[in-house]
């Protein structure tokens, strides 16, 4: 089939790849000549693993192609996704200026009649609005051609994009019309072969039924958070807590995991749009608040350590952190609400600097952060750990489970680990003889008390 997807960032490339991978003729549109230049010359924008060589191989065969040419597209696609950026307004709503963009663009430049398939994280109501501005430029045009619009609302992660885009657990299609969900099950039908993983429903359903993936997802990492806090106080170990309750099935393993706070361009958002939708209706969004304010607290957890090791924030003035991790999560370099950006806030405001490393993301800290004599950004996790006062972990890479404690501990000139992932076993890093304080774990509280 003939596909254009507008917007390459993670959805849209990651998408338009795997879509082009099981033989679809897909073309990327995005108004960033430069990243388009350089997809064009197989410049990878983002890291996302396998990515790469797909992309190079569907190029070459000529099954995925990039442009600017927003026009030429439309004019040639049967089914047109929309999978631009949905950034959160001032207010926390959804701002929409880029979705209904690319609606003008296709009402403008549609020929023959097409699916419009929205993918991008957007309010319910949103699919309405993007037919009525297509409909409004056919309408100036002075032509009638048949469209739909669709919700099909994309539940990848990022470190783990395509991986979740070849094997979905399930493909979410919203539309009245039977048609447009035959034709779409069509073109996911490779993607669908051992079971039916198509779940079809109305538009606002499949717009709602996003927002509530991630809010839940969202909702069990603060719960569990809380849970940390209150076991940290009590003197009970959170990680135990966790394979307890992880073993019953309604709860189950995923997603409870505590630590320094969940990141990411979407649980942040996601959290406050839905909540911000709740209050437009007259709902008070008591549990989405809840999950909000605890998340932003989290996020300042790890610094609270910090301080109850040294007694004071004001004795971290001229010590020196090394940090590892940047990123909001392992095997991605995107540092978008990253819990590293306020810990590392928080220790520079505090006099301290920062010797950090990570395995994807130096080039993204580099951007965001420019030249500073406070961070020193290194390229292995023993550099970062060259002349420094304390250790304090916050992305989960594999590379950083395993370290040799003895090293650290001669490495480390106060001997304290701090850990937001809760990568260690208390006993066996305490034995080396260096003070571990991590989340919700009894034993930080047992040496707080010592
Ligand atoms: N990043 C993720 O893991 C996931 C994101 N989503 C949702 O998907 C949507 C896209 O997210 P990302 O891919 O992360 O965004 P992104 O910010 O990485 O990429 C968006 C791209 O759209 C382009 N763009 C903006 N206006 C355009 C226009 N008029 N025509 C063509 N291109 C245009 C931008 O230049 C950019 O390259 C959001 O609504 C997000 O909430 C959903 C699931 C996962
Ligand atoms: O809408 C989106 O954009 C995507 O948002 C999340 O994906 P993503 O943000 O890429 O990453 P996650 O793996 O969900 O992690 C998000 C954050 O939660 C944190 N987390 C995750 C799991 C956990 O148990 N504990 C925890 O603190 C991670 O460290 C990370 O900061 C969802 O998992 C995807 O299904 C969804 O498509």
């Amino acid at each position: 089939m003939h596909v254009a997807i507008f917007g390459t960032g993670y959805v849209g490339l990651v998408s338009g790849t795997c879509l082009a991978e099981v033989g679809h003729d897909v073309v990327c549109v995005d108004i960033d000549q430069a990243k388009i230049d350089g997809l064009q010359r197989g410049v990878i924008p983002i890291y996302e693993p396998g990515l790469e060589p797909m992309v190079k191989a569907n190029h070459a065969a000529g099954r995925l192609k990039f442009t600017t040419d927003a026009g030429a597209a439309v004019a040639s696609a049967e089914i047109v996704f929309i999978a631009v950026g949905t950034p959160p307004d001032e207010d926390g709503s959804a701002d929409l200026q880029y979705v209904l963009a690319v609606a003008r663009t296709i009402g403008r430049h549609l020929r023959a009649p097409a699916i419009v398939v929205d993918k991008s994280t957007v309010p319910v109501g949103t699919a309405d609005q993007v037919r009525a501005t297509i409909a409004a430029e056919l309408e100036s045009r002075g032509v009638d051609i048949d469209f739909d619009v669709v919700s099909n609302p994309e539940f990848l992660k990022e470190g783990a994009a395509v991986e979740d885009c070849m094997r979905p657990d399930r493909i979410v299609l919203g539309s009245r019309e039977p048609a447009s969900i035959e034709k779409l099950r069509r073109l996911y039908a490779p993607f669908n072969r051992n079971h039916d993983r198509i779940v079809a429903m109305d538009v606002r359903s499949a717009e709602l039924t996003k927002y509530a993936a991630n809010a839940m997802l969202a909702t069990k990492i603060s719960f569990m958070n809380e849970i940390a806090n209150i076991a940290e106080k009590v003197g009970a170990d959170v990680e135990q807590v966790r394979r307890g309750i992880g073993s019953d099935p309604r709860i189950g393993w995923h997603f409870i995991y505590p630590g320094a706070g969940y990141g990411g361009s979407c649980f942040p958002k996601d959290v406050q749009a839905l909540a911000r939708t709740a209050a437009q209706h007259s709902l008070e969004p008591t549990l989405l608040n809840a999950v909000e304010a605890v998340n932003d607290r989290q996020k300042a957890h790890l610094f609270d350590l910090f301080v109850r090791h040294y007694g004071a924030a004001g004795v971290l003035r001229g010590k020196t952190v090394a940090l590892w991790g940047l990123a909001f999560k392992p095997n991605t370099d995107d540092m978008r609400e990253a819990s590293s950006r306020r810990l590392l806030q928080q220790l520079w405001d505090a006099g301290a600097r920062v010797r950090a490393f990570d395995p994807e993301a130096r080039d993204e800290a580099r951007r965001i952060f420019g030249e500073r004599e406070d961070l020193v950004l290194c390229d292995t996790d023993d550099e970062a750990l060259q002349g420094a006062d304390a250790l304090a972990v916050i992305t989960e890479w594999k590379q950083f489970r395993s370290p040799d404690f003895e090293f650290l501990k001669r490495s480390l000139r106060d001997a304290v680990v701090f850990d937001g992932r809760n990568l260690y076993e208390p006993a066996e890093i305490e034995a080396a003889g260096i003070a571990y304080w991590a989340i919700g774990r009894g034993r930080s509280i047992r040496q707080d008390r010592a």
